[in-house]
This record gives C-alpha cells, sequence and structure tokens, in this order.
C-alpha cells in the first residue's frame, strides 16, 4: 500500500448558531491514500462538503485531527500541491468579465503573486491543461458565455494548472449532460493514470463505482469505506444500511449491477 496523503482521525463537527447546533460529521476515520481515486457518496446533507472543507482548511477542526502528509496542514506544503473544484465553482461563473485562459492562468496567483507577470512555461502548462479538457478552442471565449460543462471544465482545468498532486472535486459533474459527463471520467482516468490521487464527492453512484477505487459512504457518520468491489457486492439491505436510509438496486441488462439507486420510501 503507499503511503497515506490524509489521515482523518476521529473527526466530528457540528454547526453553532444561536438557536441551533446542526451535526455535520459524527468520529470520522477515513484514512486516503497516494494515487488512489476515492469517491465519497451520500444523501443530500450527510456532511460531505463540509469533510472537503475541513481537509482542506476552509473550514476550522472542532474535534478530531486531520493529517496532510503525515503532519498537521500548517506544518505541511502539500496544500499548495492540492487542486480544488468547488461545488459551485462554475456557477460563480456567470457574469464574470474574463476569457477562459484568464481564469485558467488566475490558478497559477498563488505560485506567481497577484501582479507578477506569466512566464514561458506557464502558457506551455495552459495549453497543456486546455487541450486535456478539450477547451483549447475556448480560450478566447468570456466565461459567462459558455454551457455549465464547458465552464465547469475550465474550473478543472484552473484547478489543474498548478500540478497538482491531490485533486479534491465537489459534485463536478452537476448539470453536465451524458455524453460530458463520460468525457470528464475520461479525464479523471488519465489524471490517475499519471499517479494524482483524486478525491471525489458524487451522487452519481453508478458511474463511481465503475471509476473509482474505493468509495466511501457518509451520512454523518463514515457508514462504509472499501474498495470498489467490495461496494458493488453490497446486498441491498447492506447497501441501505451503509448509505444510511432505505435503497432499491435498480439493475441494468442481465449485470446486477447498482447503477442506479432510489428512495424505498
Ligand atoms: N453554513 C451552515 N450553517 C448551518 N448548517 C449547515 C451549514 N452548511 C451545512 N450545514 C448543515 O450541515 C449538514 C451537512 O451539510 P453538507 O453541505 O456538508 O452536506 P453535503 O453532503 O455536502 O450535502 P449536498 O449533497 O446537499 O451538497 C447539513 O445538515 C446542512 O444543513
Amino acid at each position: 500500500m503507499t503511503e497515506a496523503v490524509f489521515e482523518i482521525n476521529n473527526v466530528s463537527y457540528e454547526y453553532r448558531d444561536r438557536l441551533e447546533h446542526t451535526t455535520a460529521l459524527k468520529d470520522i476515520n477515513l484514512t486516503i491514500h497516494k494515487g488512489d481515486f476515492v469517491a465519497i457518496v451520500g444523501p443530500n446533507g450527510s456532511g460531505k462538503s463540509t469533510l472537503l472543507k475541513l481537509i482542506l482548511g476552509i473550514k476550522k477542526l472542532q474535534t478530531g485531527e486531520i493529517l496532510i502528509d503525515g503532519k498537521k496542514p500548517k506544518e505541511s506544503t502539500f496544500s499548495e500541491k492540492i487542486g480544488y473544484v468547488s461545488q459551485k465553482a462554475a456557477s460563480f461563473a456567470k457574469g464574470f468579465p474574463a476569457t477562459v485562459e484568464e481564469v485558467v492562468l488566475a490558478g497559477l496567483t498563488k505560485k506567481r503573486g497577484l501582479f507578477s507577470r506569466y512566464k514561458k512555461e506557464d502558457y506551455a502548462r495552459l495549453d497543456d491543461v486546455l487541450k486535456l479538457l478539450d477547451i483549447d478552442d475556448l480560450r478566447d471565449k468570456n466565461i459567462s458565455l459558455l454551457s455549465g460543462g464547458q465552464t465547469q471544465r475550465v474550473f478543472i482545468a484552473r484547478a489543474l494548472i498548478n500540478n497538482p498532486e491531490i485533486l479534491v472535486l465537489d459534485e463536478p459533474t452537476e448539470g453536465i449532460d451524458a455524453k460530458n459527463i463520460h468525457s470528464f471520467y475520461e479525464v479523471l482516468t488519465k489524471l490517475k493514470e499519471a499517479g494524482t490521487t483524486i478525491l471525489l464527492v458524487t451522487h452519481d453512484i453508478g458511474v463511481v463505482i465503475d471509476q473509482a477505487d474505493e468509495v466511501a459512504c457518509l451520512n454523518e457518520h463514515l457508514h462504509f469505506h472499501g474498495t470498489n468491489n467490495e461496494f458493488r457486492n453490497l446486498n441491498e439491505a447492506d447497501l441501505s444500511k451503509v448509505y444510511g436510509f432505505p435503497l432499491q438496486l435498480v439493475s441494468h441488462d442481465h449485470d446486477r449491477q447498482c447503477c442506479e439507486v432510489a428512495h424505498n420510501d
């Protein structure tokens, strides 16, 4: 087994305001290894985004510990090696007056500074990521004129321009059509082959069990963490238990595949 990139130990999290406390995560233990493609699945409100935000240091830990590359996040330089695409990245782009090239290059701001000029190697890397995501023909277009799927690719390119070792994606295929979802997963496969660790939050269980190496099912607690084969071999009762609410498997063709899941209630 390769070394651990993220170690999440006994992590709990509550949103607190004056009137109420909402528990988002309870006692989560999860280790993610270098080069793995891990999908985090769970129903709405199950704590997926909260867990990603804690891992990325966007939210402050309340209970437990998260180690990145064996170190506390503050002592680690690893955060520079993480590319993140948030759930709402594409919707922020509406009405934003910038071209695709400008948005993707902005991914280098942390490395190059806000006002420094980009280098020749930055433009070479820009060419590479635009080609990888098949958006090189859009480079001079205003981002606000793109479709949802194209915009999502632009934000993935922006996360990739730094050559991250880890890519963290929060529901990246939301609002994208089937054809574009397929080519999006092809990109992830290429990145995985190149050694990138991928952490993907999604509702798309059918696609995920084909693509990811491991599946983690979250619903406040971590109900299951195992290989995609172990996940695939769960029976309906187990699946409902690990997913955290009653589910019915919908089989396709002759193969028993949990391509889709539906509420029983
Ligand atoms: N800013 C906030 N203030 C209060 N409660 C919040 C806040 N953000 C999230 N929550 C609550 O925390 C819980 C977990 O939310 P979270 O966004 O992590 O879930 P999720 O699994 O990512 O959901 P979805 O699939 O709908 O994106 C939910 O009950 C949610 O209502």
